[in-house]
């Protein structure tokens, strides 16, 4: 069985995908220091608790923070006796090359996105991620990432003005009742979350028109359906997207390896 994972910048996804479903999914915050040994007793406990006993023989890691990949390679060799692909690295080959600037490296949490709405929708597609940023990814015909969009994410937003302004409280993202906030809380939910919503729609529209072409919007992350619940902003939300993106990538380097 696969072992995927997918590290982003707040949070770590496991999941074990036993060739035609995923098993289950374990979430935990990202940390760099947390040991090979640390992640085995978060990992066998869940498992326990979830009652499933896998026999994993591969691992497959995205990871947006470098660090990360050591202890997970450790975790990789010393548990299951692999050496996990690592996606970015030279080894682990892409379905299709991504076209960016020379010299370039695209967050392999992006690639993987490509690559799993591809795999799932065919090509001229958009990938919104929100994430600790919210990133467009843009797949062309063939499926390759051709591009996107770098935007500070929705809590990091929220975080940076209370960060940066004595008066303004730790808020959580809700969909405001209103624009028009009567309160600190409400005023920051509604620019936030209209904010969002605005630049979501613009972004899309000028991706689409600069392309000149329909493309599919894709939207993942635990957020997207929060904005979902709106405006018509995106055609799918798929919360597993990244998770297939990898299983999409472990399957055409076992099919392509020599
Ligand atoms: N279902 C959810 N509801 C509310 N906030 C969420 C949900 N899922 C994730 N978040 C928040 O969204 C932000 C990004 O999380 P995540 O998608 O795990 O980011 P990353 O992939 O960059 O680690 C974090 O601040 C996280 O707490
Ligand atoms: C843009 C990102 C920070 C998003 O990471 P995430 O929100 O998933 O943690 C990550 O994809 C990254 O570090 N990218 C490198 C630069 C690039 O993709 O062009
Ligand atoms: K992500």
């Amino acid at each position: 069985m696969l072992l995927a994972i997918d590290c982003g910048n707040t949070n770590t996804v496991f999941s074990i995908w036993d060739g035609e479903k995923f098993l289950c999914t374990m979430r935990t915050s990202t940390h760099h220091a947390r040991t090979a040994d640390a992640y085995f007793t978060w990992f066998s406990t869940l498992l326990e608790h979830y009652g499933i006993d896998p026999e994993i023989t591969e691992v497959i890691i995205s990871s947006t923070v470098p660090r990360v990949v050591f202890n997970l390679r450790v975790f990789s060799d010393q548990f299951f006796g692999c050496r996990p692909l690592v996606v970015g690295k030279s080894d682990c080959l892409l379905p299709a090359l991504p076209r960016v600037d020379q010299g370039t490296i695209v967050g392999p949490d992006r690639l993987v996105n490509t690559a799993g709405a591809y795999d799932r929708h065919g090509g001229n597609l958009i990938v919104v991620d929100f994430g600790t940023a919210t990133t467009f990814d843009v797949a062309g015909k063939d499926g390759a990432y051709v591009g996107g969009v770098i935007a500070p994410g929705v809590n990091l937003s929220l975080e940076a003005l209370h960060m940066a302004a004595a008066a303004l409280p730790h808020v959580d993202i809700t969909k405001p009742q209103r624009v028009v906030g009567t309160n600190t809380v409400a005023c920051m939910q509604s620019g936030v979350f209209w904010g969002y919503v605005g630049l979501v729609k613009e972004i899309c529209a000028r991706i689409k028109a600069e392309r000149d072409q329909t493309m599919k919007i894709i939207a993942t992350g635990g957020l997207a359906p929060l904005f979902a619940q709106t405006e018509d902003l995106f055609d799918v939300i798929e919360d597993d997207l990244t998770m297939h993106g990898l299983t999409v990538i472990h399957k055409y380097n076992k099919e392509n390896a020599d």
